[in-house]
């Protein structure tokens, strides 16, 4: 049913609704969805909670992820896939888009925007993809500052504290750094960009009772493994961060060449969500039902009619 009626909207805030999640038994599943169509479609296939990637949303946008995007923009996208999935959502807030402060106000933006989960990382602006090298990291203090910073202004966010330590402090660096991290407040640690079972499972072990998140996306330094590896390994929660919107842009350079080739989108129309699958996937049905219900029900007797042309 549309977001737009008050009964059918969780009574719980999303920051209650994904600790709730993570409190079950088994891995959180929370594949990447970069917009609210996406969303819808992850919920359909049965996925109770979501996450939003910074590099997805920047790439969706045409720019990098060097963390150039501003706050609002990010709620901008956090509004959408919170309004049409009605699902938890874990939010990627780079490196909190400057110090204390600028954490705090992003805790309050994305809470109010309904997201459920936070993660900020320790590394220096320009920051960059996990996956690449040369990442310049952060004091390790200066980043327990902003963890304790986004502790104090959300009401019920989770926050996560990334790590992008391994590859130039090692496994202890990062264990090290998870530790303090989670002293300063934190609800959480994402190891970033580990690499081998052998590292998960040992950065695991060092880290008994912390809710820990994998993160599986690809072309990047982790070898695939299934969200029940990484459970087994020790993880709580597994993201795809980019992987719809890989897949999205890769049907749409096909047929953006395709228009140009063919003269018309006559032979991609097969590829395409029809437009009773599109408007069965965004409920306009229920939409126009509950516009037909109010339209019906709602006409106060006794009021004055307006005659038509006058003021
Ligand atoms: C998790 C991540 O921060 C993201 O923005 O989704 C990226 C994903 C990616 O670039 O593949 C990351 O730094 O791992």
């Amino acid at each position: 049913m549309p977001y737009l009626v008050a009964e059918e909207l969780p009574r719980e805030t999303a920051g209650s609704r994904f600790r709730a999640l993570l409190r079950r038994p088994g891995i959180l599943r929370l594949p990447g969805t970069h917009n609210g169509m996406s969303a819808i479609q992850a919920k359909t296939a049965g996925f109770e909670g979501l996450y939003l990637s910074g590099a997805a949303m920047t790439a969706s946008m045409g720019l990098p992820d060097l963390g150039i995007i501003t706050v609002d923009e990010v709620a901008f996208f956090i509004r959408q896939i919170a309004r049409a999935s009605g699902l938890p959502l874990l939010v990627d807030g780079d490196t909190g888009y400057g110090e204390a402060l600028n954490v705090m106000h992003m805790v309050r933006v994305f809470e109010e925007a309904g997201a459920g989960a936070v993660h900020i990382e320790d590394q220096l602006l320009p920051k960059k993809c996990g996956h690449l090298n040369d990442k310049k990291l952060a004091d390790a203090h200066d980043m327990a500052a902003k963890v304790a910073a986004a502790a104090k202004a959300r009401r019920d966010l989770v926050i996560l504290a990334r790590t992008d330590a391994a590859a130039s402090e090692g496994l202890d660096g990062a264990v090290a750094r998870a530790k303090l991290y989670m002293e300063a407040g934190a609800d959480a640690i994402f190891p970033e960009a580990l690499n081998t079972a052998e590292m998960f499972r040992a950065f695991a072990k060092r880290m008994p009772g912390v809710p820990l998140l994998a993160n599986m996306t690809e072309f990047g330094k982790t070898p695939f493994f299934t969200a029940s590896e990484f459970e087994e390994m020790g993880y709580s929660m597994v993201i795809w961060p980019v992987s719809s919107l890989r897949v999205a842009n890769k049907a749409q350079e096909q047929l953006y060449a395709a228009i140009a080739r063919d003269g018309g989108t006559h032979k991609a129309v097969d590829r395409m969500q029809t437009r009773a699958e599109l408007y069965a996937t965004i409920g306009l049905h229920d939409y126009e039902a509950l516009d037909a219900s109010i339209v019906q029900t709602i006409i106060p007797e006794g009021m004055p009619q307006r005659v038509a042309g006058s003021r």
